[in-house]
């Protein structure tokens, strides 16, 4: 039997709320709240931080304390001790590039959820005996794109999908139509020469325009 979760908040909550959610690179740490709230001025309360730069962690807090408009999650996260040290950081929702057993078995174990990565049918299934519905189909466009996701609402009906990784303001919609997505990441949003230069109204700008194209 699959054992319910004790998560504060569902992944529902978290796909349902924003149809693009920025991947954020925060390369200093100053640049955590007003990127957050160029991204809210924008239309966009869903924000993964990536653990990709030393300053994340406490990115995330600052964002967390700062910004309660927004919902922040923490990406990137590869294994426990990053799991916890990202909800102990505030993050509200998890996500991961891929998926160990180990991890996807602490998650449940916790009160934050976790969007867990995947890119084949396998990695799904085990998710899924773990009593996972929701992922990120992660490197989207690299692992078959909107042909590979077409292909896993046959024999997956139930499963939703925020697919991140290459997408464009191209092909972001390509992805949105799908009836298994219901929202997708992408770093364009909050490119990181515009956070260096901190163009906060360009990134506003950008979370416009993706909104307004849907
Ligand atoms: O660090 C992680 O765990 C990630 O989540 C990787 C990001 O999803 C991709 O880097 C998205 O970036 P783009 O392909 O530029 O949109």
């Amino acid at each position: 039997m699959i054992e319910p979760n004790n998560w504060l908040l569902q992944p529902q909550d978290v796909f349902k709320r924003s149809p693009v959610v920025p991947v954020m690179v925060i390369n200093k740490l100053e640049h955590a709240v007003p990127l957050a709230r160029a991204l809210v001025a924008g239309g966009i309360s869903v924000l993964e931080v990536t653990l990709r730069t030393p300053c994340a962690l406490e990115a995330i807090a600052k964002i967390a304390k700062e910004v309660p408009e927004a919902l922040v999650g923490a990406g990137t996260i590869l294994n426990e001790a990053q799991l916890n040290q990202a909800v102990a950081a505030g993050s509200q929702f998890i996500i991961t590039p891929g998926a160990t057993v180990d991890l996807l078995k602490a998650a449940k174990k916790g009160t934050v959820p976790l969007i867990p990565g995947v890119a084949s049918i396998s990695e799904i299934m085990v998710g899924m005996e773990l009593g996972y519905t929701h992922f990120k189909f992660f490197p989207a466009e690299a692992s078959g794109g909107v042909n590979a996701l077409k292909s896993f609402s046959g024999p997956l009906s139930d499963i939703r999908f925020c697919p991140t990784g290459g997408i464009s303001p191209a092909t972001y919609k390509d992805y949105l139509a799908l009836s298994n997505v219901d929202c997708i990441g992408g770093s364009w949003i909050a490119p990181t020469d515009a956070v260096d230069n901190e163009e906060w109204d360009r990134i506003t700008q950008l979370c416009k325009e993706a909104l307004a194209a849907l």
